[in-house]
């Protein structure tokens, strides 16, 4: 597969597995005190899909998991600022949500998720990134539990994608744009 210009790997599928086997760890200790049944793991479609299920399975939990579609991107470097939601998450009422996503860039998808699923009475959202990209938004949301605080860069691979393609690359990479 061809890849873009100035890219380089900025994590590889090693790092990434151990990482996630370490949040995993954080999230089992987080709800270890609470009723499972109250609780729901929501993952953000498309890009969380690989981080989602890695982190599903070594959380060994028996809790609800489902995914909502949700684009700000399409095939932009840049957040258009308008936040689609393309599943109805009218019914998700759980007590408690994990919402889980790839990445936190501009913090506007998640924040956009959040309110939405606190308008429908859920009472606590724990949020989970994989990559924050921190200096860029400048703390605007602090994630319970992340993976690692990246630069200001285009990242790709292991579900992140640049224009539809390569969301199945086992590594992050990182190009300049
Ligand atoms: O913090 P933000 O600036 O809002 O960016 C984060 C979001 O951007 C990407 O989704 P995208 O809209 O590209 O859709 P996709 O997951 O289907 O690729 C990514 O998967 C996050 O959900
Ligand atoms: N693939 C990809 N999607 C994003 N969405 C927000 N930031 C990014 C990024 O750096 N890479």
């Amino acid at each position: 597969m061809k890849l873009p210009p100035n890219s380089s790997v900025l994590f590889d599928s090693q790092t990434i597995r151990s990482r996630i086997l370490e949040i995993a760890e954080k999230v089992r200790q987080y709800y270890a005190s609470c009723d499972l049944g109250e609780i729901e793991m929501v993952w953000i479609a498309e890009g969380a899909r690989h981080f989602a299920d890695a982190l599903f399975n070594a959380m060994n939990l028996s809790i609800k998991m489902r995914s909502i579609k949700v684009s700000s991107y399409g095939k932009s470097f840049e957040s258009s600022g308008d936040v689609k939601i393309y599943d109805s998450i009218n019914d998700i009422k759980a007590r408690r949500v994990l919402l889980v996503d790839d990445i936190l860039d501009t913090g506007l998808t998640a924040k956009t998720v959040i309110a939405k699923l606190k308008s429908n009475g859920v009472e606590e959202v724990k949020t989970c990134f994989l990559l924050n990209k921190a200096e860029k938004n400048k703390g605007c949301l602090k994630p319970d539990f992340e993976g690692f605080e990246i630069p200001d860069k285009y990242v790709f691979g292991f579900g992140l994608d640049i224009a539809g393609e390569y969301r199945d690359l086992p590594d992050i990479m990182a190009f300049d744009y």
